[in-house]
């Protein structure tokens, strides 16, 4: 097979005079190009078969002991003025780049097969998708593509018709980390990366594109490319709400996603759209929308049970790619916090000894189709994607953040999201539990300036329809006692803040206003058979103005690091907090 597309044929053979393939595959995305794909991985070991009896369809893929997470500081964004990069990313001179990075992929493939592999970010027909091309030499990224956008022969049929889609390179290389680059190019709509074939470096559907380069092009086109999930909320009235949420990697998308209503809230329902990104745009109602551009799950492995969630641990029973988990002695994949079973192999296949670091890679993840969500809502198919009635932003706080606070306004919620902060996680390589600015939990996926970013999002919300906009909210699960023990149960319990985030926005609860935001009533917060004394709610609800202050002190240096691009509006509205924290300090 090939294409009728000429920019794209020059395109590939390009490609294949630089790296030396020896030979050329274009994937149509059937289920027989799949499944000789996994039987030559079983040959050559790239994936190890999973107890069929248990996990009918399911397979490992142990990858090299240092390529199992993100690696933000070989991650360049490339554009022709460094300040357009801005601070929050890595730069390098696109010419600069495209010599070095072409360096490493000159005769990569030889010896290997080049897959080219025609891919849709979003519902084939939605007007809001977007495609792309990824050429890579992995199998293994063949299949995870398959699983997490619409790859094949349909997507190809688009990318012919419109002859736009951004162009992916992935060679894996010699997987030395020396030798390994994440490299984007947005004006060009261009993707580069070497060196690694860890799902967010590799799956260039994902990060890559959907985040990366889509934020540049959302900028440009006035929309939104979200490292958000996005939820449906039916009330036992049958009302339902959808709610779009950012919270940085491996701090709980995929679980708010996939929350299970705990047994004290009868009749709620929730549907699960997405678990990482979302594409927001404005329609012609003033109305924010939403759609999911992936079609599977790359979710954390770790902690995922039947107690914890178990529509997601249900999920993974079949037809699934695990990366990095344990095993036990009858080739069942195994994790810490799967509370049964005994891990006797562990993620690099050495034998386990206790005390010798967890079993699975803490960052250990599965691949799978949303399909097979208990829960999947078939709006996740919706060309038009689901109207917006909340935006949460959230992260791993182990104190200050309150369990929840609503934003004053759009403005202001632009402020709680440029502002928030998270500790850092195995997602990515380096220091784990460190707090650091994470603004809408993009710092590692704003394909751009953040300061450009920050006017963005409050140009959206400045236009003539600000009534219709999304309230905003900021929650936090992660609180700890000083045993360090988490505070809010979490899960499925969740729902009884999502709860409260919906009476908001149906004007059902008032709310306290607080020098931060607006804070729930403690007798509007449900906790009833929660084993939690009500001190322990009142911590959760309170405010250390004291630490407040020094948070503002440190989002606004921060904002300096931004110097003058930083819009105004966004300074003015931190101005506004610290006033009222005096104010309140003063009473
Ligand atoms: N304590 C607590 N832990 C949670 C909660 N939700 C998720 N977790 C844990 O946090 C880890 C990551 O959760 P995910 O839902 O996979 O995170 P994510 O945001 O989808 O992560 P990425 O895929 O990296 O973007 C897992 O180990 C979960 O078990 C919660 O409400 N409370
Ligand atoms: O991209 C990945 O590798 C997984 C992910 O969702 C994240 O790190 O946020
Ligand atoms: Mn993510």
């Amino acid at each position: 097979m090939t294409t009728s597309n000429a920019s794209l044929k020059r395109w590939v053979d390009d490609v294949a005079r630089l790296t030396q393939p020896a030979s050329i595959h274009w994937c149509n995305g059937s289920d027989a190009e799949n499944t000789a794909l996994i039987e030559a991985m079983l040959k050559s070991g790239d994936l190890i078969k999973l107890n069929q009896d248990t996990h009918p369809n399911c397979y490992l893929h142990r990858s090299h002991p240092s390529d199992v997470a993100r690696v933000e500081h070989l991650t360049f964004v490339c554009t022709r003025n460094k300040e357009d990069a801005g601070p929050n990313n890595h730069w390098m001179d696109p010419t600069e780049a495209h010599r070095k990075i072409d360096g490493l992929f000159a005769g990569a493939m030889r010896g290997r097969t080049m897959y080219v592999i025609p891919y849709c970010m979003g519902p084939i027909d939605s007007p809001f998708a977007r495609c792309g091309v990824e050429i890579t030499d992995s199998p293994y990224v063949v299949v995870n593509m398959r699983l997490m956008t619409r790859m094949g022969d349909a997507a190809l049929t688009r990318i012919e018709r419109e002859d736009k889609y951004v162009k992916g390179l992935h060679s894996i290389g010699d997987l030395d980390p020396d030798r390994r680059f994440i490299m984007h190019f947005p004006e060009e709509l261009t993707i580069k990366s070497v060196g690694s074939g860890y799902g967010g470096n590799a799956l260039l559907g994902k990060k890559c594109h959907a985040l990366r380069i889509a934020s540049w092009q959302a900028r440009e086109e006035g929309w939104l490319a979200e490292h958000m999930l996005l939820m449906g909320l039916q009330s036992p009235e049958g009302r339902t709400h959808y709610v779009a949420a950012a919270f940085p990697s491996a701090c709980g998308k995929t679980n708010l996603a996939m929350l299970v209503p705990p047994a004290s809230m009868p009749g709620w329902k929730i549907w699960t759209l997405g678990d990482d990104i979302s594409w927001l745009h404005v329609d012609e109602q003033g109305q924010l929308r939403a759609i999911n551009p992936e079609s599977g799950y790359f979710g954390v492995v770790p902690g995922t049970n039947r107690k914890t969630n178990c529509n997601a641990y249900d999920m993974i029973q079949r037809d699934t790619i695990f990366t990095n988990v344990a095993l036990t002695a009858d080739n069942q994949p195994w994790w810490e916090g799967l509370e049964n079973g005994t891990p006797v192999l562990d993620w690099q296949g050495k034998p386990y000894t206790p005390g010798n670091g967890p079993a699975a890679h803490p960052n250990s993840r599965f691949t799978v189709s949303a399909k097979q969500n208990p829960i999947y809502s078939t709006l996740a198919d919706a060309p038009e994607g689901v109207p917006i009635s909340a935006i949460l932003f959230g992260g791993r706080r182990r104190e200050v953040a309150p369990l929840v606070y609503e934003a004053r306004d759009w403005a202001h919620g632009v402020l709680v999201g440029a502002g928030m902060a998270s500790e850092t996680t195995a997602a990515a390589v380096g220091q784990m539990g460190v707090v650091r600015r994470d603004s809408m939990a993009m710092k590692p996926f704003a394909g751009y300036n953040f300061a450009d970013y920050w006017s963005h999002w409050l140009k959206l919300g400045s236009g003539a329809n600000a009534s219709k906009l999304p309230k905003i909210f900021h929650v936090n699960w992660f609180r700890q006692d000083r045993n360090g023990r988490f505070m809010w149960p979490g899960f499925g319990e969740n729902l009884r803040v999502l709860r409260w985030i919906t009476d908001r926005c149906e004007g059902k609860v008032p709310a306290i206003e607080t020098p931060i935001g607006l804070l729930p009533r403690k007798q509007d917060l449900d906790i009833s058979g929660l084993d939690m004394d009500p001190s322990t709610l009142e911590t959760l609800l309170s405010i250390d103005a004291g630490a407040w202050r020094q948070e503002v002190d440190a989002i606004s240096k921060y904002l300096d690091e931004y110097g003058s691009r930083v819009p105004s509006q966004l300074r003015e509205e931190l101005k506004g907090v610290a006033k009222r924290l005096e104010a309140a300090n003063a009473a």
